[in-house]
């Protein structure tokens, strides 16, 4: 079923030039025997897809193919996307977002797309799509059993209610090499009465130096992050979370980051993240 579906997405394929994310993309080692997800990976590949363990389903028009990988850069359209209904892109605004957060969104949205001699240009900002599964056999390896592989669900994005826990959209800015989320940690991620859990902070601190350390050296795992809590974050606040590239030394990524009030002027809290490139193997125990 899943095969002929591919089969029959690879003659519908549309196939374009991308024109953006050229070469420092994740590289997905297509040879790699891992059972379920080798077939997912090799399947994708060949319709000029990647996989990417970021946020969930992933349509590829926004992740090509590395052309490192002798396969022509090619992108498939959501009308082709393999997957029963369109994943729900869970950074885009939604009604629990309050004004201050859409006001945010709406000055980073704006500097996705810049005008130059009368023409609209991609800017230096890029809004990144955020699903709440990966795609389908590549969620979680081998030792899961079909059940769990169903029902696996990103941590952040494990709940339909707007609002309640995990509010937020990363921008990201390849050029200075960092990005920033815009976060509204909602009732659900309460800690100390009227505040944010300090786990809640240091999850969405690895998610957002998780992702721009995986744009910046492809597939990673976070060895270690360091956390300072300097300031308590009220519930329902919206701040926002700073992440940059500090350096690279072979295959380990550090990355810094600040967690602030909205207008910047109070630190909540810093952090570094150290992301160690892996193999995708890595995750399948091969
Ligand atoms: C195709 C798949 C794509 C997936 C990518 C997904 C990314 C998604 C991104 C964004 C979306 C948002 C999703 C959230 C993101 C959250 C990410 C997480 O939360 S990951 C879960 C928590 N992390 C773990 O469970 C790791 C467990 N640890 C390990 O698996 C290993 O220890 C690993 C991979 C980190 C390193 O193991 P080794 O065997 O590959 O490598 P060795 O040789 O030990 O280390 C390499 C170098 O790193 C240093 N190193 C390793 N750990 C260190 C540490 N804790 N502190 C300091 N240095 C460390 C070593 O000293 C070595 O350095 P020298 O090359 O000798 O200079």
């Amino acid at each position: 079923m899943y095969a002929s579906h591919l089969a029959n997405l690879h003659r519908q394929t549309n196939i374009q030039e991308p024109r953006h994310l050229e070469g420092s993309i994740a590289k997905v080692p297509v040879g790699m025997m891992i059972r379920q997800g080798f077939q997912v990976v090799r399947g994708l590949h060949r319709h000029g897809m990647k996989w990417s363990g970021l946020a969930g389903r992933q349509p590829i028009n926004r992740v090509p193919v590395s052309q490192s990988m002798g396969v022509g850069v090619r992108v498939l359209t959501m009308s082709s996307w393999p997957f029963s209904s369109p994943p729900r892109d869970y950074s885009l605004p939604n009604d629990s977002w309050s004004p201050e957060m859409r006001n945010l969104y709406d000055h980073y949205n704006a500097l996705c797309e810049v005008e130059e001699e009368g023409q609209k240009k991609r800017g230096p900002w890029r809004r990144l799509p955020s699903y709440n599964r990966t795609l389908k056999y590549a969620t979680g390896g081998q030792c899961l059993s079909k059940v769990l592989q169903a029902k696996a669900r990103l941590f952040t994005r494990n709940t339909e209610e707007p609002g309640a826990s995990f509010e937020y959209v990363v921008f990201l800015n390849k050029q200075e090499k960092s990005c920033v989320c815009i976060f509204q940690a909602g009732h659900l991620l309460e800690g100390p009465p009227g505040h944010v859990h300090g786990g809640a902070i240091a999850t969405i601190i690895d998610s957002v130096t998780g992702t721009i350390a995986t744009y910046l050296a492809g597939p990673v795992m976070t060895a270690n992050l360091n956390i300072n809590y300097r300031s308590p974050i009220s519930l329902g606040s919206v701040v926002l979370v700073r992440s940059a590239l500090e350096k690279t030394e072979g295959r380990k990524t550090l990355i810094s980051c600040q967690v602030t009030s909205a207008d910047g002027a109070r630190l909540h809290t810093e952090a570094t993240g150290l992301f160690v490139a892996i193999n995708v193997g890595h995750l399948f125990g091969t």
